[in-house]
């Protein structure tokens, strides 16, 4: 096991509104899979990878959990211990990262300084590690390297956030939607060459998205998260064919045929007044009385799930 997420809950409270983002979340991460984590707009994706990566910001705050990153809390490392870590262990693709690389520093420059935050400064090894990476991911490092963010295409400038997350050798690389701003091709090429890198240098991945259809091609494992619990978790092709939760039912089978984007899921918004209970609840069709207390994670087989539904089949 690379990474051990237990009991992690975190809060954004403005003064005005307290959001739950994400609620005693549990999960592990074996080494050398991909997992990806599926959810909806505003189910707590982001706040729990920007938790591993201590990233959270005012009026965010993690309030209660540990993450252990091969045995180590990263929570309670001081600030020079986890620079450590960052980068060199592990490593972040950021949501809509094409619009993240510096608009005033070349290609090169930009791996230089990385590489430099981190004691790397001889330039020549530096340039080889960059071209290496670059060819890797499908660039050709004569022309990028001395280009800027603004003359490359959006897929280009997503292909350089692969290879820089690498430059350092990281053993667990976080993937926050890393196809969503690129067309159906361009998709299809940074699915593959993410599936690449994992084979290739067992590099464990997880991988955050919206889109089902688009993680099931690459994932081992999926973690399925609505209001910031858990609702799910199990192997891809089991979830994706014998879905337990009502609600991981519904992303699966509100796929459009001919893209995987979950745009609308067929069933009523939710009422908003459901503050206790199961977070499905205002939604679910298959909800009964024992729904308005919040079910634990069950554990089926080889699968957990969060929901009344099996308390009977619970071991
Ligand atoms: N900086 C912030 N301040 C206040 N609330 C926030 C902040 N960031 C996120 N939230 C809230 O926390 C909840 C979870 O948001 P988060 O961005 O983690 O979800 P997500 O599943 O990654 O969604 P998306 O795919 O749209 O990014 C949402 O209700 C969101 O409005």
């Amino acid at each position: 096991m690379i990474l051990e997420v237990r009991n992690l809950s975190v809060v954004y409270d403005d003064g005005k509104k307290i959001i739950k983002a994400v609620n005693d979340v549990n999960f592990n991460v074996e080494r050398g899979e991909i997992l990806g984590i599926i959810g909806e707009s505003g189910s707590g994706k982001t706040t729990l990878i920007h938790s591993i990566i201590r990233a959270i910001k005012p009026p965010g705050k993690i309030s209660s959990g540990k993450i252990f990153y091969e045995g180590r809390n990263l929570l309670s490392l001081n600030e020079n211990e986890f620079k450590e870590i960052l980068w060199k262990e592990i490593s972040f693709v950021p949501q809509a990262s094409q619009n993240t690389l510096n608009p005033v520093l070349t290609i090169y420059k930009t791996f230089y300084y990385i590489a430099e935050s981190h004691g790397k400064s001889d330039e020549k090894e530096v340039k080889e590690r960059a071209s290496e990476l670059l060819k890797l991911v499908g660039l050709d490092p004569k022309r990028v390297l001395n280009m800027y963010p603004f003359q490359l295409s959006g897929g280009m400038k997503q292909r350089v956030m692969i290879a820089l997350s690498l430059l350092l050798n990281p053993k667990l690389i976080l993937m926050d939607e890393p196809t969503s701003a690129l067309d159906m091709l361009n998709q299809q090429l940074i699915l593959k060459l993410i599936k690449d890198i994992n084979r290739e240098f067992q590099v464990t991945i997880i991988y955050v998205t919206h889109d089902i259809l688009n993680v099931a091609q690459i994932a081992n494992r999926l973690l399925v998260m609505y209001k910031g619990y858990v609702m799910e978790e199990g192997k891809t092709e089991e979830v994706l064919k014998n879905p337990l939760n009502p609600y991981t039912y519904l992303l699966i089978n509100s796929i459009p045929s001919l893209k995987g984007e979950i745009k609308a899921i067929n069933v009523p918004e939710d009422e908003g007044i459901y503050n206790k209970g199961c977070p499905f609840l205002g939604r679910c069709s298959k909800s009964f009385n024992k729904c308005e207390e919040l079910p634990e994670m069950r554990r089926i087989g080889s699968r957990s799930v969060r929901c009344h539904l099996y308390d009977s089949n619970a071991t």
